[in-house]
């Protein structure tokens, strides 16, 4: 069991000699056998999150640690085989050259998990299972004969296999048919509960973020502006933000026909794509109907509820 800490991370980007802050000061724990859904609009830095915490980019501030189920620190050198990706396109993340025992065995042999042609055959099986895949079935076919849902189940068995205790999925349903969404959320959910595993939940559909996930974080412009309970955070929110987006949540069912996510109908891109650098103050005034001039102020952690907290010097009353 590993849990893993993000303490004030921080991601800037230099754009044409502009520094944009993608993350701000971003501060969480993925704790074994839970979820953590991460919830925003396009740009507001999920994404960058995901890719901090899989080291597939270095932040500019803050740490990441592991700790394993005594509290001890994970060595550094270890963090690939404990916390993995599943990525929002199953389509680009699978070779279209190799076969699914292909896929699945080389993080295997990488990771030292199976020696030997049988005992990696063998935990391929097993790893294809897990995942509800026959392996007799799967185990010799190319991305191009799986499913869309079975191509996402290959690609959480590929990181499962290095023995990840920690899984990132960054919107692992959007480009599935809504018919299949729910079947590998709810695989996702099995997993995390049988095998403790810490989930960290990215997604822009507050629905399912509710759902599956016992506790639940909003990005706006980098920074987090509200965290709680799952039910509180959706249902009672109390942010002027999260108040527009669960006002304004689609329709889960209602998707473009190509299976992509629709933008949030809530959001505008903030000036210049920029997901963050909004300075001192709160990044949403420019935007909330709520604002004063004490907004221009970085607002403090405000609770609202057990463990429900706003960033926000005027959060919206109790509804
Ligand atoms: N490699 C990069 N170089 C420059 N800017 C970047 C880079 N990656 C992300 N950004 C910027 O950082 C901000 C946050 O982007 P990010 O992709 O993390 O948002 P997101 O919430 O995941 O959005 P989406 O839901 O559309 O994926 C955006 O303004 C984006 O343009």
């Amino acid at each position: 069991m590993t849990t893993l800490h993000a303490n004030n991370l921080v991601k800037d980007y230099t754009v044409r000699r502009t520094r944009l802050r993608a993350v701000d000061d971003v501060t969480f724990t993925l704790t074994p056998g839970r979820t953590l859904g991460l919830v925003g609009e396009s740009g507001s830095g999920k994404s960058t999150v995901a890719k901090l915490l899989t080291r597939l980019e270095k932040p500019s501030g803050g740490s990441i640690g592991l700790t394993d189920a005594d509290g001890a620190a994970v060595p550094d050198r270890q963090h690939r085989h404990h916390v993995q990706m599943v990525f929002q396109d199953p389509f680009a993340s699978l070779n279209p050259f190799h076969t699914v025992e292909h896929h699945i065995a080389r993080p295997l042999r990488l990771h030292h998990r199976a020696a030997g042609k049988q005992e990696t055959r063998e935990q391929v099986a097993r790893l294809l299972e897990r995942v509800n895949l026959d392996p007799e079935e799967f185990t010799h076919r190319r991305p191009h004969e799986l499913s869309g849902g079975q191509r996402q189940r290959v690609a959480i068995a590929r990181a499962l296999a290095p023995g990840a205790q920690v899984v990132i999925a960054d919107e692992p349903v959007s480009m599935l048919d809504v018919s299949i969404r729910l079947g590998v959320l709810s695989l996702l959910a099995r997993l995390q509960r049988e095998e403790q595993l810490a989930v960290l939940y990215i997604t822009h559909d507050l629905a399912t973020a509710r759902h599956f996930s016992d506790d639940v974080i909003v990005m706006y412009r980098g920074r987090i502006v509200e965290r709680g309970p799952a039910d509180e955070v959706i249902l009672r929110p109390r942010h002027p933000y999260t108040r527009l987006l669960a006002a304004s949540a689609p329709n889960p069912d209602a998707r473009t026909t190509d299976g992509r996510r629709r933008e949030d109908p809530a959001a505008t891109r903030p000036p210049d794509g920029a997901g963050g650098g909004a300075g001192p103050g709160c990044g949403f005034r420019d935007r909330c109907p709520l604002a004063t001039a004490t907004c221009a102020q970085t607002p403090p952690d405000e609770p609202v509820g057990p463990g429900h907290l706003v960033k926000c010097w005027h959060p919206g009353d109790e509804s």
